[in-house]
Parts: structure tokens; sequence; C-alpha cells
């Protein structure tokens, strides 16, 4: 049977784990917090990132990245802005790489199966990305995700008996890029609905963003060599709908704060859970403009991050120019 773990023991990496070792099989776990690896060796509990799950006893954690590196197969989990310090830390990597990550490295641009690649050049990288609230799938909720394998259906047939569970069902995809795009557009996405909420504009006004939005990921998906019928899919529409319509999204809640009025600048400092959309836009936007993209929504959020007024923000986006609804520029 094959060695499987978890790099990163964040909200995600946590319930990842719980769900692995829901049929009784060993799993090791990756924190990067000392006191982590000793709560949850001892007591079972991640009480810094998902404090309301009771921890399977197969569940080991480790602070040493030796010991995954050994496994065959790693769910790497860490946010996207520091995958490739951790992954680069490693001193070799397991055959399989299985990214769970959604953003966009800021910088460079890279996509993660980018960073993944040129940090462990070994490694067969698959994505799986989907509908996926933490707290949900560490209790053992159904869900469904995409699993995009970069080593085709050799690896999704090594791969799905590893993370295939009753109540966590992969769908096989060729398409690495599309799934990672869904996840890193829909983060930013959710933000913008969060903010409508906030400013209280209405359930007409949301339903209208995340269509518009979509529009911006499938454009953006295109431009990059992504197929449409992926972002119509679990890591695409799936999650987008999922993220934009609910406060149990750390994006989501970000944008409603700052729809509210909160400042940008005082709800980025201090944060010890991750709002990946609030790194992911800027970098978008770079990456937009290199590829002519038109993303207004998520232009919309960036000028938020960067301190700009909600009222100001939607007024702009909503005196843009009447156009075709199917019209590339968007
Ligand atoms: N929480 C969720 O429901 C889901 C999260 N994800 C994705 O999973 C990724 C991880 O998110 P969560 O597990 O929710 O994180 P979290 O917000 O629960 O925890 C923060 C994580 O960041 C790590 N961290 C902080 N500084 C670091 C550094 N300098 N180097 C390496 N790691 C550092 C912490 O150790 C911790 O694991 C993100 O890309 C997120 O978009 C994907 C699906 C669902
Ligand atoms: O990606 C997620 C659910 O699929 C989690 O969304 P948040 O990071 O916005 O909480």
């Amino acid at each position: 049977m094959s060695r499987v773990g978890v790099l990163g023991a964040g909200a995600w990496g946590t319930a990842l784990a719980q769900m692995l070792a829901s049929d009784g099989r060993e799993v090791l776990i990756w924190a990067r917090e000392t006191e982590l690896v000793d709560e949850i060796n001892t007591s079972h509990i991640n009480s810094l990132f998902l404090p309301s799950a009771s921890l399977a006893p197969t569940i080991r954690a480790t602070g040493d990245l030796a010991e995954v590196a050994a496994l065959d197969v790693l769910l790497v989990v860490t946010p996207a802005q520091h995958m490739g310090s951790v992954l680069g830390a490693m001193p070799t990597h397991p055959r399989d790489l299985v990214l769970c990550s959604k953003g966009i490295e800021a910088g460079s641009g890279r996509v993660m199966n980018e960073v993944a690649s040129a940090a462990a050049p070994g490694s067969a990288i698959a994505v799986l990305s989907g509908p996926t609230f933490a707290h949900e799938v560490a209790v053992g909720l159904p869900t469904a995700v995409t699993l995009a394998c970069g080593g085709g259906e050799a690896q999704w047939e090594r791969l799905k008996p590893v993370i295939a569970r009753p109540a966590f069902r992969p769908y096989y995809s060729d398409d690495v890029t599309g799934a990672e795009i869904g996840g890193a557009v829909k983060n930013v996405l959710a933000i913008a609905c969060g903010v409508v909420d906030g400013l209280g504009l209405g359930q007409n006004a949301r339903a209208a963003l995340i269509a518009r939005g979509y529009a911006e990921m499938l454009r953006f998906g295109e431009a990059l060599g992504a197929k449409a019928e992926t972002l119509a899919g679990l890591c695409g529409l799936g999650d987008l709908v999922l993220t934009c319509s609910s406060t149990s999204s750390r994006n989501f809640s970000l944008g409603k704060a700052l729809g509210e009025g909160k400042s940008a600048a005082d709800l980025m400092v201090d944060r010890h859970t991750v709002a990946e959309g609030a790194h992911t836009a800027p970098v978008l936007v770079e990456l937009a403009a290199r590829h002519a993209v038109a993303m207004p929504i998520v232009g919309a959020v960036n000028d938020l991050i960067a301190g700009g007024d909600p009222r100001n923000v939607v007024s702009s986006l909503l005196a843009r120019p009447l156009r075709a609804e199917q019209e590339s520029a968007g």
C-alpha cells in the first residue's frame, strides 16, 4: 500500500489528513509549528487551525521534512506563497505530489504546478481542487473534487485508491492548468462577492457578479491553455458557487468586512489564517495584462486590497461601457 502524507497542517491539510485516515490507514502530516506537532500527536487536535475536529489516532505529525520526503504520495497544502520554499527545503521528493493549494505565486506569476515542477523535477504532479470547506471534509460530509493528473491516466490509476473515499469523490482530468486556474481565480471572485454582501447590494448583484466573474475565469483560462469544460466543473464553477455564497469562506468574509468599511491593511495584519485571494489578486492583474485578458472584477478586488473605497470601486465597475455579454473584451 502507498505511504501517504500531507505537507502543511493548516485547516485544509488537517482535514485532508483526517479524510485519508477515515479508512484506518496511517497518515503522516508535516506541521511547521512545533507545538502543533506535539498537540496532534498527544491530544489528536489542531487547536490552531481546525479546532472543531477530533483527529484520527492513525494521523501522526512530524516537523521533519525528510520524513515526508520518503513517502510515496504527498498532498501539498501549504499556502500558495510558501509552496516553493517548503518544497525547496525537502532533501528529496515523493514520486507523486498532489497540489491542494489555491493561488498564484506573487513576483514570479507561476501557478502551483510550475512552482512544484521547478522545486521537485523528478515528481509527477497532480492537482486536487473543488468545493471543499475544510470543516465539512473533516467530519466526513460528502463532496467531489477534480483530480487533474499531469502524469495522465497512469498517475490517476496510482492515486485514485489512495485518495478516493466513500464521501470524497475525485473525478479524473488531464487538465492541470484548468484545475489550478479555477481555484486561484475563484478566491479573488469570492472577495468581490463578500464586498457585495458587506455593502448590502442584494442577491441579484451577487449572482450577476458570479456569472461575470466566471466569464473572467474562462477568458483567463483560455489564454493560459485551460479547457473550458474543466472550468465548468468542480474545480471551477463548483468551487466558485461554494466560495461566493458563504461566510465560511475566508475570502468571502474578508470581502464582506471590506464592504462593511473595515480597512484592507487592518484586515491583513495579524491574520493567522490565509485568504489566498488577497495575495492572488495583484499577480492575477499583472498576468491578465500580460495576456491581454479583460478581468475588470479581479481589477476591482485588487484596487480594494490596495485600499480603494468599496463604493467608488463598485461605481466604477457599474459605469463601464455597455457591451455584448459574450464579448471577449469583458
Ligand atoms: N481551508 C479550506 O477550507 C481550504 C483551503 N484550501 C487551500 O489550502 C491552502 C492552505 O490553506 P489552509 O490549510 O486553509 O491554511 P490555514 O489558513 O488554515 O493555515 C495557515 C497555514 O499557513 C502556514 N504558514 C504560515 N506561514 C508559513 C510559512 N512562512 N511557510 C510555510 N507555511 C506557512 C501555517 O503553518 C498553516 O499551515 C491554501 O492555498 C487554501 O486556498 C483549499 C481548499 C479548502
Ligand atoms: O477553497 C475553499 C473551499 O473550496 C476554501 O475557501 P476559503 O479559502 O475562501 O475559505
